[in-house]
């Protein structure tokens, strides 16, 4: 399967009482790879609402990732996004299989990312390109990394942080082949608008 397109992130916090139908919205306008991003560790509450994205995302032919999580992962059989500081990708590549997507976040370091490659991950995310609502505390990364990524690399990249439709375009013209994107997103007032930027976001990568 082609990591390319646009890669959905939930947040908890602003998809608080509309995960699903927020979800489902933004599924409808094309999604690549959703992940399940809650930072609590309401352990009942992250498996039920990761078991329900878990029959949308199969519904809509997408697949689902789980953020941080190598267990939760496992128990899904779904893919997993893991941090420098969420443990190690060779077990977790073991522990998934050899079909399982599993990403690495690098920050704006390539040395991160070919360590990450070396250790089997599916695709690497560098970040944060942009102000970022979600996460405005996270190291920035320079579109001349891209340049330098996309010569070295043979893996999707990602790129996330502060991504929206107004500023995207020059990060696919850089090489990135999956834009990682929460308020983005899902900061939107309605389920059509949701539609409206998941298909817009898509259409980046058809130009
Ligand atoms: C696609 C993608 N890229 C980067 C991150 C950030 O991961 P991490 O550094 O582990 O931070 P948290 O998201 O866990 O707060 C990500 N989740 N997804
Ligand atoms: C979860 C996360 N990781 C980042 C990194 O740079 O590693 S930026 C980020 C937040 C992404 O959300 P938004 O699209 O709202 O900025
Ligand atoms: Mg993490």
């Amino acid at each position: 399967m082609k990591l390319r397109g646009l890669y959905a992130i939930t947040d908890s916090h602003l998809l608080d009482g509309k995960l699903l139908k927020y979800v489902e919205a933004a599924l409808e306008g094309g999604v690549t790879l959703l992940q399940y991003r809650d930072k609590s560790s309401d352990d009942a509450r992250r498996l039920r609402e990761a078991e329900a994205l878990r029959e949308l995302c199969e519904r809509y032919k997408t697949q689902l990732i789980i953020n941080d999580d190598a267990e939760l992962a496992a128990r899904l059989n779904v893919g997993v996004h893991l941090g420098q500081t969420d443990g190690p990708l060779t077990p977790a590549r073991a522990l998934l299989g050899r079909q399982a997507i599993i990403g690495s976040t690098c920050h704006a370091q390539l040395e991160l990312a070919e360590q990450a490659a070396k250790e089997g991950a599916s695709y690497v995310a560098f970040g944060r390109f942009f102000n970022s609502n979600t996460k405005p505390g996270a190291p920035t990364c320079s579109l001349e990394l891209l340049d330098q990524a996309r010569k070295q690399l043979h893996l999707p990249i990602c790129a996330i942080g502060g991504i929206t439709l107004d500023n995207a375009a020059p990060l696919v013209a850089h090489g990135v082949d999956l834009l990682a994107v929460v308020h983005g997103l899902f900061g939107a007032e309605s389920t059509a608008e949701v539609t409206r930027r998941a298909r817009a976001f898509n259409e980046l990568f058809s130009i």
